[in-house]
């Protein structure tokens, strides 16, 4: 090669055959003491180009006429079979022409089975459902799981297994049928599997834990004088009281049917008070980490027979720095009952086990690492992918001066009439501010932040769902899952310093199937989320605003080291 580039040999050319396709292949026979080859005419142009035979699939070839192809597998069947007949010296018979018809019918059967339309799985009664039946429900719900499942999801209540006063109260609030995360996370509660549930904000995620749990409640026995001293039964853990508060009614509302007693305990009211209620008795307690913690250590609550646990946002207890608090409420609860660890290990099904459940929207690593402590072998349900944004609601962002968003504010507040708003700004003192204007402007407001009372927080979010006020103002105390029905518009007039906060916040419309638009006052100064929210914007197919797109700190996550194109170097020389 190189003799050739530096002395300009010639190249020697290649003699290609071309073969029109006479005699590329020879039979090799030995005859009469020495071997002969005989040429095979193969690729002529009248006959078709030797195949190798399909030994996969079901002997067809894709886009050529099955039919065809079928009449001409039989007839080359049946010619290699008389040829093989004769050449063993064998004579037809009638076993033999009533095996050749057998093997025709079979035929024929196997690719009338192959070829027959099927009835979709909604036509079909549990029993008639095949493996890819429900594969093809899977995909319609875009449910996925990781871990080893082997629990069905349910297509509808009758077919849960759930039992039937939850049924009862399931028909009293109207729930036609499951999402999809109920779908999949339900009947896994129902075997006591440990499970982490990724799903799209407000897909009904509370129902899907408080479900399984009150059906394992009705499992244990009734709580009496004599046990009540052991605790509740199960805990559900949150992390801002009104998230707990809206769990305890939503349970309220399930276990209607029950006489089950639940508490509440969080923080901003009397512990004593909750202290008392705890004593009293109760199967149920709906806490924040902090507060609980508090009872347990002060001998107010006790775990010992609480082997049901649900860790609501547990990224954002996370966030909020309640990893402690949220280890110590979990070392409080009877080790006895975990399940095993080891691999390929069998549940006992009469056995009662520690279940938990752990759910959020986004699921980013310090949750794994909990998740990894504490459950055991968890299934991992994702509905559609972590971190997205329901399709439910339309994304507008608008890259603003700070000084101009009170003026973009107003402009986006003119569609709104008495249509419910939520604003969310990063501190309290901006939603005294952004509160103020908007009073001013002779809209209906209320306020929620960590720095108003408990009794004030409760009688903002009851003004807003009973529509005394039809714009709340908040910072993140309410981004997570605060369920106000109708929510027409969410205005970010502070972009979140997290993406997840802004899938959480923007997360307060567009629920339980209904439309919602998010709007997005961005500055120069979010540039820490550019990336992130960028990448968001286009899987959600939304626009991306010119001035975010061709930003630098758009195209990098934060973060990681930029490779420098050689232009751009700077090379010093000696
Ligand atoms: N099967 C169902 N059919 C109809 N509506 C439902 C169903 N399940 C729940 N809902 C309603 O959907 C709304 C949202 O439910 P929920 O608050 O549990 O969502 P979420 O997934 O926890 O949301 P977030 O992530 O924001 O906390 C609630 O108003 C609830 O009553």
């Amino acid at each position: 090669m190189i003799k050739q580039q530096y002395l300009g040999q010639e190249k020697i050319k290649k003699r290609v055959s071309r073969n029109g396709g006479m005699g590329s292949r020879c039979s090799c026979r030995w005859r009469r003491g020495r071997w002969s080859l005989k040429p095979i005419v193969t690729n002529t142009p009248l006959t078709p180009c030797s195949e190798a035979a399909l030994m996969f699939g079901r002997g067809m070839r894709a886009g050529i006429d099955r039919r065809e192809q079928k009449k001409a597998a039989a007839s080359l069947e049946a010619e290699l079979l008389r040829k093989a007949r004769s050449a063993a010296g064998l004579v037809e018979t009638a076993e033999t022409r009533e095996h050749d018809r057998e093997r025709k019918r079979l035929a024929d059967q196997y690719d009338g089975f192959d070829m027959r339309i099927e009835k979709h799985w909604t036509e079909k009664s549990l029993e008639e459902m095949t493996e890819r039946d429900w594969r093809i429900f899977r995909e319609d719900f875009n449910i996925g799981y990781r871990g080893v499942n082997t629990v069905l999801p349910i297509r509808k209540w009758e077919e849960s297994g759930l039992p039937s006063l939850l049924i009862k109260a399931i028909d009293r609030v109207g729930y036609k049928k499951p999402s999809p995360i109920q779908m999949a996370a339900i009947p896994l509660g129902l075997q006591q599997r440990d499970v982490i549930g990724i799903a799209e904000t407000g897909s009904g995620k509370t129902a899907a834990f408080v479900l399984p749990m009150l059906s394992y409640i009705m499992r244990q026995p009734p709580m009496t004088e004599e046990n009540e001293a052991d605790g509740p039964y199960a805990v559900v853990l949150a992390p801002t009281r009104e998230l707990a508060q809206q769990i305890e009614e939503e349970t309220h509302k399930l276990a209607y049917y029950t006489n089950y007693r639940i508490a509440s305990v969080v923080g901003g009211q009397s512990i004593e008070e909750q202290g008392a209620k705890l004593r009293k008795g109760c199967e149920i307690v709906i806490a924040t980490p902090g507060r609980l913690l508090d009872c347990i250590d002060r001998h107010y609550a006790v775990l010992n027979q609480c082997n049901y646990v649900v860790l609501d946002e547990a990224d954002r207890m996370i966030d909020l720095g309640f990893e402690p608090q949220v280890i110590g409420v979990l070392d409080a609860m009877p080790s006895s009952f975990l399940k095993p660890d080891e691999d390929g290990a069998v549940l006992e099904a009469n056995r009662t086990y520690r279940t938990t459940y752990m759910f959020s929207a986004t699921m980013p690593p310090a949750v794994e690492r909990l998740a990894k402590k504490y459950l055991r072998r968890p299934v991992v349900v994702v509905i559609g992918s972590a971190g997205k944004v329901t399709d439910n609601v339309t994304q507008r962002v608008f890259v603003v001066k700070e000084n101009e968003k009170p003026r973009v504010l107003e402009q986006e507040m003119e569609s709104v009439d008495e249509k419910r708003v939520i604003v969310f700004v990063n501190t309290q003192r901006q939603c005294d501010n952004v509160h103020r204007h908007l009073e001013e402007l002779g809209y209906r407001c209320t306020i929620l932040h960590g720095g108003k009372t408990q009794d004030q927080r409760e009688a903002g979010i009851k003004g807003f769902r009973d529509g005394t006020y039809n714009c709340l103002i908040a910072t993140d105390v309410a981004g997570r899952g605060i369920d106000v029905p109708d929510v027409a518009l969410v205005i970010n007039y502070d972009m979140p310093n997290n993406i997840e906060n802004y899938t959480h916040r923007i997360g307060r419309t567009g629920r339980a199937g209904k439309k919602g638009v998010a709007v997005t006052f961005l500055t120069l100064g979010d540039t820490g989320v550019f990336y992130d929210l960028k990448k968001l914007l286009e899987e959600s197919k939304a626009a991306v605003p010119p001035e975010l797109a061709r930003h630098e700190a758009s195209k990098l996550k934060p973060g990681s080291i930029e490779a420098k194109s050689r232009k751009d170097q700077t090379v010093f020389a000696a």
